[in-house]
Protein backbone atom coordinates (compact mmCIF):
# COMPACT_ATOMS: atom_id res chain seq x y z
CA UNK A 1 0.00 0.00 0.00
CA UNK A 2 1.65 3.58 -0.77
CA UNK A 3 1.92 5.46 2.11
CA UNK A 4 2.44 9.38 1.64
CA UNK A 5 4.78 11.36 3.98
CA UNK A 6 3.04 13.92 6.14
CA UNK A 7 4.28 16.36 3.41
CA UNK A 8 2.83 14.82 0.66
CA UNK A 9 -0.72 14.24 2.36
CA UNK A 10 -0.92 18.40 3.64
CA UNK A 11 -2.07 19.53 0.30
CA UNK A 12 -2.56 23.48 0.20
CA UNK A 13 -4.58 23.20 -2.83
CA UNK A 14 -8.64 22.77 -3.74
CA UNK A 15 -9.92 19.69 -4.92
CA UNK A 16 -12.00 19.87 -7.87
CA UNK A 17 -13.32 17.02 -10.67
CA UNK A 18 -9.95 14.99 -9.31
CA UNK A 19 -7.46 17.98 -10.05
CA UNK A 20 -5.78 20.06 -7.22
CA UNK A 21 -6.14 24.00 -8.24
CA UNK A 22 -5.90 27.01 -6.80
CA UNK A 23 -7.94 30.62 -6.65
CA UNK A 24 -7.00 34.17 -7.09
CA UNK A 25 -6.87 34.81 -3.53
CA UNK A 26 -5.24 32.80 -0.37
CA UNK A 27 -6.40 31.78 3.18
CA UNK A 28 -4.13 31.48 5.49
CA UNK A 29 -3.92 28.79 8.15
CA UNK A 30 -2.81 29.24 11.89
CA UNK A 31 -1.45 26.52 14.64
CA UNK A 32 -4.18 28.19 17.79
CA UNK A 33 -1.37 26.81 19.92
CA UNK A 34 1.55 29.10 18.81
CA UNK A 35 -0.35 31.12 16.33
CA UNK A 36 2.18 30.43 13.52
CA UNK A 37 1.06 30.57 10.05
CA UNK A 38 0.81 26.65 8.98
CA UNK A 39 -0.66 26.90 5.56
CA UNK A 40 -2.18 28.82 3.07
CA UNK A 41 -5.43 27.51 1.02
CA UNK A 42 -6.96 28.96 -1.57
CA UNK A 43 -9.88 31.58 -0.96
CA UNK A 44 -12.25 30.40 -3.11
CA UNK A 45 -15.92 32.11 -3.86
CA UNK A 46 -19.10 31.32 -5.49
CA UNK A 47 -16.95 30.53 -9.04
CA UNK A 48 -14.88 27.47 -8.07
CA UNK A 49 -18.05 26.27 -6.11
CA UNK A 50 -20.20 26.28 -8.76
CA UNK A 51 -17.27 24.65 -10.78
CA UNK A 52 -17.16 21.77 -8.32
CA UNK A 53 -20.60 21.36 -8.00
CA UNK A 54 -21.18 20.60 -12.07
CA UNK A 55 -18.19 18.13 -11.36
CA UNK A 56 -19.80 16.73 -8.50
CA UNK A 57 -23.65 16.41 -10.71
CA UNK A 58 -21.24 15.41 -14.35
CA UNK A 59 -19.57 12.27 -12.59
CA UNK A 60 -22.87 11.71 -10.27
CA UNK A 61 -24.76 9.28 -13.05
CA UNK A 62 -21.91 7.14 -13.09
CA UNK A 63 -20.71 6.81 -9.38
CA UNK A 64 -24.82 6.20 -8.99
CA UNK A 65 -24.78 2.97 -11.54
CA UNK A 66 -21.11 1.68 -10.05
CA UNK A 67 -22.06 -1.64 -8.37
CA UNK A 68 -22.67 -1.28 -4.51
CA UNK A 69 -19.91 -4.00 -4.36
CA UNK A 70 -17.72 -1.57 -6.18
CA UNK A 71 -18.71 1.68 -4.28
CA UNK A 72 -17.85 -0.82 -1.11
CA UNK A 73 -14.55 -1.80 -2.15
CA UNK A 74 -13.73 1.79 -2.96
CA UNK A 75 -15.04 3.01 0.81
CA UNK A 76 -13.17 0.19 2.34
CA UNK A 77 -9.60 0.75 0.33
CA UNK A 78 -10.29 4.78 1.73
CA UNK A 79 -10.77 3.78 5.83
CA UNK A 80 -7.61 1.53 5.20
CA UNK A 81 -5.43 4.31 3.88
CA UNK A 82 -6.84 6.45 6.67
CA UNK A 83 -5.84 4.35 9.53
CA UNK A 84 -2.50 3.31 7.94
CA UNK A 85 -1.93 7.52 7.66
CA UNK A 86 -3.54 7.69 11.24
CA UNK A 87 -0.39 9.02 12.66
CA UNK A 88 0.36 11.60 10.04
CA UNK A 89 -3.40 12.90 9.88
CA UNK A 90 -3.10 13.43 13.79
CA UNK A 91 -0.29 15.63 13.40
CA UNK A 92 -2.15 17.91 10.64
CA UNK A 93 -5.14 17.80 12.62
CA UNK A 94 -3.27 19.00 15.89
CA UNK A 95 -1.81 21.89 14.12
CA UNK A 96 -4.60 23.24 12.68
CA UNK A 97 -6.93 22.85 15.39
CA UNK A 98 -5.03 22.44 18.65
CA UNK A 99 -6.23 19.27 20.15
CA UNK A 100 -4.08 16.94 22.02
CA UNK A 101 -2.51 14.16 19.74
CA UNK A 102 -3.83 11.48 21.87
CA UNK A 103 -7.26 13.32 20.54
CA UNK A 104 -6.49 13.67 17.56
CA UNK A 105 -5.58 9.86 16.84
CA UNK A 106 -8.57 8.90 18.69
CA UNK A 107 -10.56 11.49 16.41
CA UNK A 108 -9.09 9.47 13.14
CA UNK A 109 -10.14 6.30 14.68
CA UNK A 110 -13.28 7.41 14.64
CA UNK A 111 -13.23 9.52 11.52
CA UNK A 112 -12.21 6.16 10.02
CA UNK A 113 -14.77 3.71 11.95
CA UNK A 114 -17.81 5.85 9.87
CA UNK A 115 -15.71 5.19 6.19
CA UNK A 116 -15.84 1.50 7.54
CA UNK A 117 -19.26 1.64 8.97
CA UNK A 118 -20.51 2.91 5.51
CA UNK A 119 -18.68 0.95 3.19
CA UNK A 120 -20.57 -2.18 4.56
CA UNK A 121 -23.84 -0.42 4.58
CA UNK A 122 -23.34 0.22 0.84
CA UNK A 123 -24.39 -3.62 0.30
CA UNK A 124 -27.55 -3.15 2.26
CA UNK A 125 -29.63 -0.65 0.79
CA UNK A 126 -32.77 -2.55 0.32
CA UNK A 127 -35.92 -2.02 -0.66
CA UNK A 128 -39.77 -3.25 -0.34
CA UNK A 129 -42.46 -4.80 -1.99
CA UNK A 130 -45.94 -3.86 -0.63
CA UNK A 131 -49.39 -5.86 -2.02
CA UNK A 132 -51.81 -2.78 -3.45
CA UNK A 133 -54.58 -4.36 -2.10
CA UNK A 134 -55.67 -4.29 -6.16
CA UNK A 135 -55.37 -7.83 -8.04
CA UNK A 136 -53.05 -7.72 -10.58
CA UNK A 137 -50.94 -4.84 -9.18
CA UNK A 138 -47.71 -4.53 -6.79
CA UNK A 139 -46.00 -1.60 -5.48
CA UNK A 140 -42.12 -2.20 -5.50
CA UNK A 141 -39.99 0.54 -3.56
CA UNK A 142 -36.80 1.20 -4.09
CA UNK A 143 -34.29 3.83 -2.89
CA UNK A 144 -31.92 6.02 -5.22
CA UNK A 145 -28.95 8.49 -3.87
CA UNK A 146 -30.43 12.09 -3.17
CA UNK A 147 -27.78 13.56 -5.92
CA UNK A 148 -25.11 16.39 -5.36
CA UNK A 149 -24.68 16.50 -1.44
CA UNK A 150 -23.02 19.39 -0.10
CA UNK A 151 -21.36 19.09 2.95
CA UNK A 152 -20.06 21.71 5.36
CA UNK A 153 -18.00 20.59 8.10
CA UNK A 154 -16.77 22.22 11.68
CA UNK A 155 -13.62 22.96 13.03
CA UNK A 156 -13.77 20.98 16.47
CA UNK A 157 -13.49 17.55 14.25
CA UNK A 158 -12.34 18.46 11.33
CA UNK A 159 -11.70 14.56 10.11
CA UNK A 160 -14.49 13.06 12.01
CA UNK A 161 -17.23 15.64 10.67
CA UNK A 162 -16.22 15.25 7.07
CA UNK A 163 -16.17 11.44 7.07
CA UNK A 164 -19.29 11.06 8.92
CA UNK A 165 -20.56 12.89 6.14
CA UNK A 166 -18.87 11.43 3.29
CA UNK A 167 -18.80 8.22 3.65
CA UNK A 168 -22.70 7.20 3.99
CA UNK A 169 -23.20 10.04 1.18
CA UNK A 170 -20.69 7.90 -1.18
CA UNK A 171 -22.10 5.12 0.06
CA UNK A 172 -25.84 5.42 -1.33
CA UNK A 173 -24.35 6.17 -4.46
CA UNK A 174 -24.59 10.82 -4.23
CA UNK A 175 -21.00 12.89 -5.33
CA UNK A 176 -20.16 15.46 -2.50
CA UNK A 177 -19.17 19.29 -2.48
CA UNK A 178 -17.74 19.53 1.25
CA UNK A 179 -16.15 22.43 2.13
CA UNK A 180 -14.79 22.73 5.42
CA UNK A 181 -14.09 25.06 7.91
CA UNK A 182 -11.53 28.49 7.27
CA UNK A 183 -9.07 27.47 10.58
CA UNK A 184 -9.44 23.61 9.68
CA UNK A 185 -9.34 22.97 5.75
CA UNK A 186 -6.05 20.70 5.90
CA UNK A 187 -7.95 17.75 7.70
CA UNK A 188 -10.43 17.89 5.09
CA UNK A 189 -7.78 18.00 1.95
CA UNK A 190 -5.58 15.43 3.34
CA UNK A 191 -8.51 13.05 3.63
CA UNK A 192 -9.84 13.99 -0.37
CA UNK A 193 -6.18 13.29 -1.00
CA UNK A 194 -6.17 9.66 0.22
CA UNK A 195 -9.38 9.08 -1.28
CA UNK A 196 -7.85 10.47 -4.84
CA UNK A 197 -5.24 7.64 -3.41
CA UNK A 198 -8.11 4.91 -2.98
CA UNK A 199 -9.56 5.43 -6.75
CA UNK A 200 -11.97 7.39 -6.03
CA UNK A 201 -13.40 8.38 -8.94
CA UNK A 202 -12.63 12.10 -10.80
CA UNK A 203 -15.68 14.52 -9.19
CA UNK A 204 -17.16 11.98 -6.74
CA UNK A 205 -15.23 14.06 -4.00
CA UNK A 206 -14.79 17.99 -4.47
CA UNK A 207 -13.65 20.08 -1.75
CA UNK A 208 -13.74 23.97 -1.76
CA UNK A 209 -12.19 26.14 0.80
CA UNK A 210 -12.86 29.65 1.24
CA UNK A 211 -15.43 32.45 1.78
CA UNK A 212 -18.25 30.88 3.75
CA UNK A 213 -20.54 33.16 2.47
CA UNK A 214 -19.70 33.08 -1.46
CA UNK A 215 -19.93 29.53 -1.13
CA UNK A 216 -22.79 28.85 1.14
CA UNK A 217 -25.04 31.03 -1.19
CA UNK A 218 -23.94 28.94 -4.48
CA UNK A 219 -24.29 25.29 -2.29
CA UNK A 220 -27.93 27.03 -1.51
CA UNK A 221 -29.01 28.29 -4.73
CA UNK A 222 -27.75 25.75 -6.99
CA UNK A 223 -30.72 23.32 -8.46
CA UNK A 224 -27.94 20.97 -8.79
CA UNK A 225 -27.36 20.41 -5.06
CA UNK A 226 -30.18 18.20 -3.88
CA UNK A 227 -29.01 18.30 -0.05
CA UNK A 228 -27.33 20.16 2.05
CA UNK A 229 -25.64 18.09 5.42
CA UNK A 230 -24.46 20.71 7.60
CA UNK A 231 -22.54 20.30 11.35
CA UNK A 232 -22.07 23.58 13.27
CA UNK A 233 -23.87 26.44 15.24
CA UNK A 234 -27.79 27.20 15.24
CA UNK A 235 -27.62 30.66 13.87
CA UNK A 236 -25.67 29.17 10.80
CA UNK A 237 -28.29 26.22 10.19
CA UNK A 238 -30.73 28.59 10.66
CA UNK A 239 -29.48 30.73 7.66
CA UNK A 240 -28.70 27.72 5.45
CA UNK A 241 -32.73 26.66 5.83
CA UNK A 242 -33.73 29.98 4.95
CA UNK A 243 -31.13 30.35 1.85
CA UNK A 244 -32.38 26.34 0.65
CA UNK A 245 -36.10 27.15 0.62
CA UNK A 246 -36.13 28.10 -2.84
CA UNK A 247 -34.75 25.41 -4.52
CA UNK A 248 -36.50 23.12 -1.52
CA UNK A 249 -33.16 21.05 -0.59
CA UNK A 250 -33.33 17.94 1.29
CA UNK A 251 -31.49 19.17 4.75
CA UNK A 252 -29.45 17.63 7.89
CA UNK A 253 -28.55 19.71 10.60
CA UNK A 254 -26.35 18.78 13.33
CA UNK A 255 -26.73 22.25 15.27
CA UNK A 256 -25.65 23.67 18.87
CA UNK A 257 -26.37 21.57 22.37
CA UNK A 258 -26.73 22.47 25.52
CA UNK A 259 -26.81 19.04 27.48
CA UNK A 260 -27.80 18.65 31.09
CA UNK A 261 -25.65 15.74 32.85
CA UNK A 262 -27.66 14.98 36.05
CA UNK A 263 -25.99 13.19 39.25
CA UNK A 264 -28.56 11.78 41.37
CA UNK A 265 -28.33 10.59 44.71
CA UNK A 266 -28.24 6.75 44.19
CA UNK A 267 -25.21 7.29 41.77
CA UNK A 268 -21.87 5.84 41.65
CA UNK A 269 -19.84 8.82 42.54
CA UNK A 270 -16.92 8.32 40.96
CA UNK A 271 -18.12 6.76 37.53
CA UNK A 272 -20.15 9.72 37.49
CA UNK A 273 -16.92 12.19 38.25
CA UNK A 274 -15.20 10.11 35.21
CA UNK A 275 -18.11 10.62 33.10
CA UNK A 276 -18.10 14.17 33.91
CA UNK A 277 -14.39 14.65 33.24
CA UNK A 278 -14.90 12.81 29.59
CA UNK A 279 -18.13 14.29 28.59
CA UNK A 280 -17.03 18.14 29.74
CA UNK A 281 -13.05 18.23 28.89
CA UNK A 282 -12.53 16.46 25.55
CA UNK A 283 -11.53 18.67 23.06
CA UNK A 284 -11.14 21.04 25.52
CA UNK A 285 -15.26 21.51 26.03
CA UNK A 286 -15.36 22.07 22.65
CA UNK A 287 -17.91 19.50 21.04
CA UNK A 288 -21.90 19.56 20.54
CA UNK A 289 -22.25 16.75 23.07
CA UNK A 290 -20.46 18.66 26.07
CA UNK A 291 -21.85 18.53 28.91
CA UNK A 292 -23.16 22.13 29.53
CA UNK A 293 -25.03 22.26 32.96
CA UNK A 294 -23.86 19.86 35.78
CA UNK A 295 -26.66 18.96 37.84
CA UNK A 296 -25.89 17.29 40.98
CA UNK A 297 -28.64 16.42 43.74
CA UNK A 298 -28.26 17.96 47.54
CA UNK A 299 -27.25 14.84 48.63
CA UNK A 300 -23.81 14.32 47.27
CA UNK A 301 -23.55 17.88 45.78
CA UNK A 302 -20.64 18.60 48.50
CA UNK A 303 -18.78 14.99 47.90
CA UNK A 304 -19.42 14.98 43.81
CA UNK A 305 -17.55 18.66 44.05
CA UNK A 306 -14.47 17.42 46.06
CA UNK A 307 -13.83 14.51 43.92
CA UNK A 308 -14.38 16.41 40.77
CA UNK A 309 -12.80 19.72 41.25
CA UNK A 310 -9.25 17.14 42.11
CA UNK A 311 -9.21 15.73 38.88
CA UNK A 312 -10.15 18.98 37.28
CA UNK A 313 -7.17 20.80 39.22
CA UNK A 314 -4.81 17.52 37.52
CA UNK A 315 -5.63 18.27 34.36
CA UNK A 316 -2.40 19.44 32.11
CA UNK A 317 -2.85 22.25 29.41
CA UNK A 318 -0.15 22.84 26.84
CA UNK A 319 0.64 22.84 23.00
CA UNK A 320 -1.38 19.85 22.03
CA UNK A 321 2.00 18.46 20.68
CA UNK A 322 3.15 17.64 24.09
CA UNK A 323 1.53 15.21 26.51
CA UNK A 324 -1.12 17.41 27.60
CA UNK A 325 -5.20 16.81 28.48
CA UNK A 326 -6.40 20.42 27.31
CA UNK A 327 -5.13 22.29 24.25
CA UNK A 328 -5.60 25.70 23.20
CA UNK A 329 -9.15 26.69 22.59
CA UNK A 330 -9.94 27.87 18.64
CA UNK A 331 -9.34 31.40 18.69
CA UNK A 332 -9.81 34.33 21.07
CA UNK A 333 -13.37 34.73 20.05
CA UNK A 334 -14.05 31.77 21.70
CA UNK A 335 -11.66 32.64 25.01
CA UNK A 336 -13.66 35.57 25.38
CA UNK A 337 -17.21 33.67 25.47
CA UNK A 338 -16.15 31.04 28.29
CA UNK A 339 -14.54 33.84 29.97
CA UNK A 340 -17.96 36.28 29.43
CA UNK A 341 -19.89 32.96 30.54
CA UNK A 342 -17.64 32.68 33.91
CA UNK A 343 -17.92 36.35 34.60
CA UNK A 344 -21.63 36.52 34.48
CA UNK A 345 -21.65 33.49 36.64
CA UNK A 346 -19.67 35.00 39.40
CA UNK A 347 -21.20 38.38 39.30
CA UNK A 348 -24.11 36.70 39.56
CA UNK A 349 -23.07 34.78 43.17
CA UNK A 350 -21.22 31.54 41.52
CA UNK A 351 -18.25 30.71 43.55
CA UNK A 352 -14.64 29.80 41.22
CA UNK A 353 -13.11 26.23 42.78
CA UNK A 354 -10.64 25.24 40.29
CA UNK A 355 -9.42 28.01 37.01
CA UNK A 356 -11.90 30.60 36.65
CA UNK A 357 -10.03 32.20 33.22
CA UNK A 358 -7.31 32.63 30.74
CA UNK A 359 -4.71 30.37 31.22
CA UNK A 360 -1.16 31.25 32.40
CA UNK A 361 0.11 30.05 29.02
CA UNK A 362 -1.90 33.08 27.66
CA UNK A 363 -3.00 32.99 23.81
CA UNK A 364 -5.70 30.57 23.31
CA UNK A 365 -5.29 28.60 26.55
CA UNK A 366 -8.36 28.91 28.86
CA UNK A 367 -7.52 27.03 32.57
CA UNK A 368 -10.12 23.69 33.07
CA UNK A 369 -12.61 26.02 35.45
CA UNK A 370 -15.27 24.37 37.96
CA UNK A 371 -17.86 27.01 38.77
CA UNK A 372 -20.44 25.95 41.95
CA UNK A 373 -23.65 27.29 43.05
CA UNK A 374 -24.65 28.07 39.46
CA UNK A 375 -28.52 28.88 39.02
CA UNK A 376 -30.49 28.29 36.24
CA UNK A 377 -31.16 32.28 34.84
CA UNK A 378 -27.11 32.69 34.20
CA UNK A 379 -25.88 32.82 30.60
CA UNK A 380 -23.32 29.45 31.06
CA UNK A 381 -26.81 27.43 31.73
CA UNK A 382 -28.78 29.28 28.94
CA UNK A 383 -26.04 28.76 26.13
CA UNK A 384 -23.60 26.56 24.60
CA UNK A 385 -19.95 27.86 26.37
CA UNK A 386 -18.11 25.60 24.08
CA UNK A 387 -15.05 25.86 26.55
CA UNK A 388 -13.31 23.81 29.56
CA UNK A 389 -16.02 25.35 31.95
CA UNK A 390 -17.84 23.24 34.37
CA UNK A 391 -21.31 24.61 35.80
CA UNK A 392 -22.50 22.64 38.76
CA UNK A 393 -25.91 23.60 39.66
CA UNK A 394 -27.42 21.75 43.40
CA UNK A 395 -30.85 20.45 42.76
CA UNK A 396 -33.67 18.60 45.01
CA UNK A 397 -35.92 16.52 42.98
CA UNK A 398 -36.14 14.69 40.11
CA UNK A 399 -38.93 16.95 38.78
CA UNK A 400 -37.37 19.90 39.37
CA UNK A 401 -34.36 18.48 37.90
CA UNK A 402 -36.17 17.29 34.60
CA UNK A 403 -38.09 20.57 34.61
CA UNK A 404 -34.81 22.38 34.43
CA UNK A 405 -32.99 19.75 31.86
CA UNK A 406 -35.72 19.96 29.43
CA UNK A 407 -36.35 24.55 29.82
CA UNK A 408 -34.02 24.70 26.37
CA UNK A 409 -34.42 25.40 23.05
CA UNK A 410 -31.82 22.88 22.43
CA UNK A 411 -31.87 18.93 22.76
CA UNK A 412 -28.78 17.09 21.41
CA UNK A 413 -27.49 14.90 24.24
CA UNK A 414 -28.10 14.46 28.14
CA UNK A 415 -26.68 12.69 30.58
CA UNK A 416 -27.64 11.27 33.64
CA UNK A 417 -26.34 8.54 36.62
CA UNK A 418 -28.66 6.71 38.73
CA UNK A 419 -28.51 3.05 40.12
CA UNK A 420 -32.35 2.88 40.31
CA UNK A 421 -33.61 0.67 38.01
CA UNK A 422 -37.12 2.38 37.54
CA UNK A 423 -35.49 5.78 37.83
CA UNK A 424 -33.10 4.77 34.86
CA UNK A 425 -36.45 3.87 32.54
CA UNK A 426 -37.91 7.13 33.60
CA UNK A 427 -35.46 9.71 33.35
CA UNK A 428 -34.37 8.24 30.10
CA UNK A 429 -37.84 8.67 28.27
CA UNK A 430 -38.14 12.53 29.97
CA UNK A 431 -35.34 13.90 28.88
CA UNK A 432 -36.16 15.61 25.40
CA UNK A 433 -32.90 15.42 23.45
CA UNK A 434 -31.83 12.96 20.80
CA UNK A 435 -29.45 10.80 22.60
CA UNK A 436 -28.73 10.14 25.96
CA UNK A 437 -25.58 8.29 27.85
CA UNK A 438 -26.82 6.59 31.11
CA UNK A 439 -24.18 6.11 33.45
CA UNK A 440 -21.30 7.05 30.80
CA UNK A 441 -20.18 10.38 29.34
CA UNK A 442 -19.30 9.06 25.96
CA UNK A 443 -22.28 8.02 23.85
CA UNK A 444 -20.25 8.61 20.46
CA UNK A 445 -19.74 6.01 17.87
CA UNK A 446 -20.36 4.92 14.19
CA UNK A 447 -22.93 2.28 14.87
CA UNK A 448 -25.23 4.82 17.07
CA UNK A 449 -27.65 7.71 15.23
CA UNK A 450 -26.15 10.96 16.08
CA UNK A 451 -28.55 14.28 16.00
CA UNK A 452 -31.00 16.05 17.89
CA UNK A 453 -34.22 17.61 18.42
CA UNK A 454 -35.95 21.27 18.49
CA UNK A 455 -33.09 23.49 17.27
CA UNK A 456 -30.17 21.38 17.86
CA UNK A 457 -31.57 20.04 14.13
CA UNK A 458 -32.83 16.87 12.76
CA UNK A 459 -31.08 14.16 10.76
CA UNK A 460 -29.29 11.37 12.00
CA UNK A 461 -25.50 10.51 11.37
CA UNK A 462 -23.90 7.15 11.77
CA UNK A 463 -25.67 3.49 12.50
CA UNK A 464 -27.96 1.73 9.36
CA UNK A 465 -30.41 5.05 9.99
CA UNK A 466 -27.55 7.22 8.81
CA UNK A 467 -27.63 6.02 5.15
CA UNK A 468 -31.16 7.28 4.96
CA UNK A 469 -30.31 10.59 4.81
CA UNK A 470 -28.54 10.23 1.54
CA UNK A 471 -31.75 8.43 -0.03
CA UNK A 472 -35.12 9.04 -2.03
CA UNK A 473 -37.71 6.58 -1.49
CA UNK A 474 -39.06 5.85 -5.16
CA UNK A 475 -42.17 3.91 -5.31
CA UNK A 476 -42.67 1.96 -8.44
CA UNK A 477 -46.75 0.58 -9.37
CA UNK A 478 -46.67 -2.20 -11.28
CA UNK A 479 -50.15 -3.47 -12.71
CA UNK A 480 -48.89 -6.80 -14.21
CA UNK A 481 -46.48 -9.08 -11.94
CA UNK A 482 -48.00 -12.06 -11.85
N1 LIG B 1 -22.63 21.54 16.39
C1 LIG B 1 -21.33 21.65 16.43
O1 LIG B 1 -20.65 20.68 16.40
C2 LIG B 1 -20.67 22.96 16.43
C3 LIG B 1 -21.21 24.03 17.09
N2 LIG B 1 -20.58 25.18 17.07
C4 LIG B 1 -21.18 26.29 17.86
O2 LIG B 1 -21.10 27.45 17.09
C5 LIG B 1 -20.32 28.44 17.76
C6 LIG B 1 -19.57 29.25 16.72
O3 LIG B 1 -18.66 28.42 16.00
P1 LIG B 1 -18.39 28.71 14.47
O4 LIG B 1 -17.10 28.15 14.05
O5 LIG B 1 -18.57 30.18 14.25
O6 LIG B 1 -19.53 27.86 13.75
P2 LIG B 1 -20.16 28.10 12.33
O7 LIG B 1 -21.53 27.58 12.36
O8 LIG B 1 -19.94 29.51 11.91
O9 LIG B 1 -19.23 27.20 11.37
C7 LIG B 1 -19.54 25.92 10.91
C8 LIG B 1 -19.33 25.82 9.40
O10 LIG B 1 -20.25 26.69 8.75
C9 LIG B 1 -19.55 27.52 7.83
N3 LIG B 1 -20.25 28.77 7.61
C10 LIG B 1 -20.23 29.91 8.33
N4 LIG B 1 -21.03 30.83 7.77
C11 LIG B 1 -21.58 30.27 6.66
C12 LIG B 1 -22.48 30.70 5.66
N5 LIG B 1 -23.00 31.93 5.66
N6 LIG B 1 -22.81 29.85 4.67
C13 LIG B 1 -22.30 28.60 4.64
N7 LIG B 1 -21.43 28.13 5.56
C14 LIG B 1 -21.08 28.95 6.57
C15 LIG B 1 -18.21 27.70 8.50
O11 LIG B 1 -17.27 28.18 7.58
P3 LIG B 1 -16.09 29.15 8.08
O12 LIG B 1 -15.31 28.37 9.07
O13 LIG B 1 -15.36 29.37 6.82
O14 LIG B 1 -16.72 30.36 8.68
C16 LIG B 1 -17.95 26.27 8.94
O15 LIG B 1 -17.53 25.50 7.84
C17 LIG B 1 -19.45 27.65 18.73
O16 LIG B 1 -19.04 28.43 19.81
C18 LIG B 1 -20.39 26.57 19.13
O17 LIG B 1 -21.25 27.03 20.12
C19 LIG B 1 -19.44 25.36 16.36
C20 LIG B 1 -18.85 24.35 15.67
C21 LIG B 1 -19.43 23.03 15.70
O1 LIG C 1 -19.32 18.50 18.22
C1 LIG C 1 -19.78 17.86 17.29
O2 LIG C 1 -20.36 18.37 16.33
C2 LIG C 1 -19.65 16.39 17.20
C3 LIG C 1 -19.10 15.85 18.44
C4 LIG C 1 -18.23 14.73 18.14
C5 LIG C 1 -18.91 13.46 18.39
O3 LIG C 1 -19.01 13.08 19.55
O4 LIG C 1 -19.36 12.84 17.44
Amino acid sequence: MTHLTRQELQQTHCFINGAWMGAGQQLPVHNPATGQLIARVPRCDGTQARTAIEAAHAAGTGWAATPAGQRARLLRRWFELIVAHTEELAQILTEEMGKPLAEARAEIGYGAAYVEWFAEEARRIHGDVIESGRPGSTFVVVKRPVGVVAAITPWNFPCAMLARKLAPALAAGCTVVAKPAEQTPLSALALARLAELAGVPAGVINVVTGDPVAIGAQLCANPLVRKISFTGSTHVGKLLIRQSADTVKRLSMELGGNAPFIVFDDADLDLAVTGAMHSKFRNAGQTCVCANRIYVQAGVYDRFLEKFVARVRALTVGNGLEAVDIGPLIDARAVAKAALHVRDAVDQGARVLVGGGAHALGGNFFAPTVLADVRADMLITREETFGPVAPVIRFESESEVLAQSNDSDFGLAGYFYSADPARVARVAQALECGMVGINTGLISSEVAPFGGIKQSGYGREGSHYGIDDYLSIKSLCHGDLN
